[in-house]
């Protein structure tokens, strides 16, 4: 038995299906999961001493690659002053300047400790601003697992084949308005429906979580004047996407003021972490100021506060979007040509360092194009990259992520590999 397996044996005795979170499980690409012992760079090491290149990156947050020497460095300079105060602390202040540097839209900001209570507090403060009870989310989107969001929801529910998750009471249910992505018709009708009723819309406004998919032109333009015509908070989820995609996430690609935002992965540098913000006098509800509230004994950790802001700096100082971007276009171009070669339809919507394989013929634009494609067939191609030593995430509903770690030799072999895999399928 080889070391990954030999622990997966005994994780399986002990902790549910083996693993902390279900996206990190291999059921539905077959197989088990490995074990990682160390990682840099764009490398992983498996308890096996297998050097793998990583195009999962902890799921988003390592944009500058594993255990990069300024992060590393910065931790450690923070340990030497204690890992947690229970009060404030200059990190802290530090981090909202820069978030609030980064993101226009963003007035205020508090910081919790993962995108689940991102959102969540998100969605808290936005009922209690605009009174109303019912929300908007769409098909497909993940926003962590809060009971209100967990209904078509994307990611290992969807991974899984559970999208609306047992346990969430049918009365919760009742207040999230659950539409289908890219359909403006879809949302004035939703908005029709419910008068006066819509506290907030939420959306990952390009989704991650049922693989990579793009809205279409305008859509997210429509998303902002619907809520604004029916007085509803428009809540953009850029967890995933947040200082992944530009400097001030999608709302800067797309030129769209949201009124409030959510954000976690690369804010933590590689720690537990997660932030919502957005318009001063909305911001203001919440406790001790208001009476929406939320709090979090380790929030604002200096540990993570620390790693994150080595991470904003060094997105600052790099500008490293136009390399990932080339990158991830080298890599879409390597797969679209071995499939062309091949024969074989494959969509690879790609923004940044952002990505998706689907075997489809057709364009993936919601959760109903993405359920269409071939996942029995993405399963043999991800086990094909695995044994060329690339490891891609273990869904056919999850985004790739890059880093800048990943330029030059990393990304040259990949190519090779995932091209390979395609025409051995
Ligand atoms: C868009 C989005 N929102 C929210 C979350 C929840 O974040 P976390 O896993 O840190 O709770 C995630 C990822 O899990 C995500 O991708
Ligand atoms: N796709 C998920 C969020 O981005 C992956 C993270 C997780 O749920 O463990």
């Amino acid at each position: 038995m080889s070391s990954s397996e030999s622990l997966f044996t005994r994780a399986l005795q002990l902790i549910p299906g083996g693993v902390n979170s279900p996206v990190r499980a291999f059921r539905s690409v077959g197989g088990s999961p490995f074990f990682v012992k160390a990682a840099h760079g764009a490398t992983l090491v498996t308890a096996d001493d297998r050097e793998l290149i990583d195009f999962v990156c902890t799921w988003g947050p390592a944009i500058h690659g594993h255990n990069h020497p300024r992060i590393k460095a910065a931790i450690a300079h923070a340990l030497e002053h204690g890992t947690s105060f229970g009060t404030p602390n200059p990190s802290e202040v530090e981090m909202a300047e820069l978030i609030v540097s980064f993101f226009p839209s963003i007035q205020k900001v508090r910081m919790c400790n993962s995108g689940t209570e991102a959102t969540m507090s998100a969605i808290r403060l936005a009922r209690g601003f605009t009174k109303r009870d019912k929300i908007i989310k769409f098909s497909g989107c993940y926003h962590g697992h809060s009971d209100s969001l967990l209904i078509k929801a994307g990611s290992g529910a969807l991974t899984h084949g559970n999208p609306d998750s047992a346990g969430i009471p049918a009365a919760f249910a009742a207040q999230t308005v659950v539409l289908p992505f890219n359909d403006p018709t879809a949302l004035d009708a939703g908005f029709a429906a419910n008068p006066g009723q819509i506290a907030c819309v939420i959306i990952e406004p390009y989704i991650g979580n049922t693989g990579f998919i793009q809205p279409d032109p305008g859509y997210l333009q429509h998303v902002r004047a619907a809520c604004t015509a029916h007085g509803a908070l428009l809540i953009f989820d850029e967890v995933m996407t947040g200082f992944r995609l530009a400097r001030g996430g999608v709302q800067e690609l797309e030129n769209i003021v949201p009124d409030l935002t959510t954000l976690g992965k690369i804010i933590g540098g590689g720690l537990p972490v997660g932030a919502f913000g957005g318009r001063a006098d909305i911001m203001n509800l919440i406790a001790p100021l208001g009476p929406v509230y939320q709090a979090g004994t380790l929030s604002g950790n200096p540990l993570a506060m620390a790693a994150g802001i080595a991470a904003l700096q060094l997105l600052d100082e790099l500008n490293p979007y136009a390399r990932l971007d080339a990158l991830g276009r080298q890599l879409r171009d390597a797969v679209l040509a071995a499939a062309r070669a091949k024969g074989l339809p494959v969509q690879v919507p790609q923004c940044g360092s952002m990505f998706t394989i689907f075997f489809a013929d057709q364009p993936v634009r919601d959760y109903d194009t993405a359920l269409r494609a071939d996942a029995t067939r993405f399963g043999q191609f991800f086990r094909a990259c695995l044994a060329g030593g690339v490891y891609l995430p273990p869904s056919a509903y999850e985004a790739g992520f890059i880093s800048t770690a990943h330029e030059g030799a990393a990304i040259d072999r990949a190519c090779t590999v995932l091209s390979r895999a395609i025409k051995e399928l």
